[in-house]
């Protein structure tokens, strides 16, 4: 029977201003998942590895089987799949464990089958994983790990998602404290309201930001990572947040936030040599707090998932 192996990349969702609706891929960092063919119409996850044995075996809890059986339903297809993870990314991160889990997970499963769907087709499915993992299903995370580069979803019902450029040069500094933050504990703390004023500057912000992106306009992608939703509440939880904020305007970085539901926190900036010295000072605003921190620097992933 025919067995496949997928990697899908590391997320930053919500890209400070654009809560629920904006996200983009990380280079390098990701799940990888291979899906076998098998007799039988049972999906079976067969091997988990760098969970620390704190993933689910079981096919209606884990993302990887939640989003095949999602698809398969839609085909109203029956056939047996076996499936292994291999866990690169930490849970409960900010960097869309769960999602590139599923999207690794559907991309191999959907070459086994044939191609049925295309990578944008895919996106529901690996939704309807995040509404088990997360609470909530939203796309965030996994469109741009399944499409690559940056991604806007523009509507929900139905779904909308559009693919944005990425400026030349644009780099990201990812900064992972050690501590776990789960998304849905992360998103119990939101505030179910906001102001005529709030919603007036983030309309503002996500525009900017967007334009920014058209535009190759650095300053404007700087000045539009403002976030009145989300960021409010749960910078509270990550501890270091405003310090590291402050630190790297010394270093010319484009602007900071919360990557995803946190703890890490993601700073962009305009070529990879200050965004390595973004991550310098970052790193010894968490020394001084005596909190591990791991730090990453990437372009923009521009592939999302792929064969491997
Ligand atoms: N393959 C998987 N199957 C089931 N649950 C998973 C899988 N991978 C991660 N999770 C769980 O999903 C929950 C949400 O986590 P996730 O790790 O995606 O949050 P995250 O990395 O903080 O991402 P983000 O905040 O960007 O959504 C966590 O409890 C995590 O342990
Ligand atoms: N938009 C989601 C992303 C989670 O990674 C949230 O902020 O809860």
């Amino acid at each position: 029977m025919r067995e496949v192996t997928a990697f899908a990349p590391a997320t930053v969702a919500n890209v400070s201003c654009g809560f629920d609706i904006l996200g983009f891929a990380i280079d390098s960092l990701g799940d990888k998942v291979k899906v076998k063919l098998t007799e039988g119409s049972a999906l079976k996850v067969v091997e988990i590895q760098g969970d620390e044995g704190k993933l689910p075996f079981e096919s209606e809890k884990n993302t990887c089987s939640v989003a095949i059986q999602a698809m398969l339903d839609q085909m109203d297809l029956h056939v047996g799949m076996e499936i292994s993870l291999y866990k690169g990314l930490p849970l409960g991160s900010g960097m869309g464990s769960s999602a590139a889990s599923a999207a690794a997970a559907l991309v191999a499963a959907n070459e086994v089958l044939g191609k049925p769907f295309s990578k944008e087709d895919l996106v529901p499915f690996a939704m309807e994983a995040e509404r088990i993992a997360c609470g909530a299903a939203h796309a965030d995370n996994v469109a741009p790990s399944i499409l690559g580069g940056f991604v806007l979803i523009r509507g929900y019902d139905p779904l909308d998602v559009i693919k944005l450029p990425v400026p030349d040069g644009l780099h990201c500094t990812l900064l992972h404290p050690h501590l776990e933050l789960k998304t849905s504990d992360s998103r119990s703390v939101l505030k179910q309201q906001i102001s005529l004023k709030d919603a007036t500057m983030q309309s503002g912000n996500i525009a900017g930001l967007i334009a920014g992106l058209y535009k190759s306009d650095f300053p404007l992608i700087g000045r539009s990572l403002k976030d009145v939703i989300a960021e409010p509440s749960r910078a509270l939880l990550i501890p270091g947040f405003y310090e590291l904020r402050e630190a790297i305007k010394n270093v010319g970085a484009l602007g900071s936030g919360i990557s995803g539901s946190g703890p890490t926190i993601f700073i962009l900036s305009s070529n990879e040599s200050i965004a390595t010295k973004a991550g310098e000072v970052s790193r010894k605003v968490f020394d001084e707090i005596g909190l591990g921190v791991d730090v990453y620097v990437s372009k923009v992933n521009v592939k999302g998932a792929f064969i491997l």
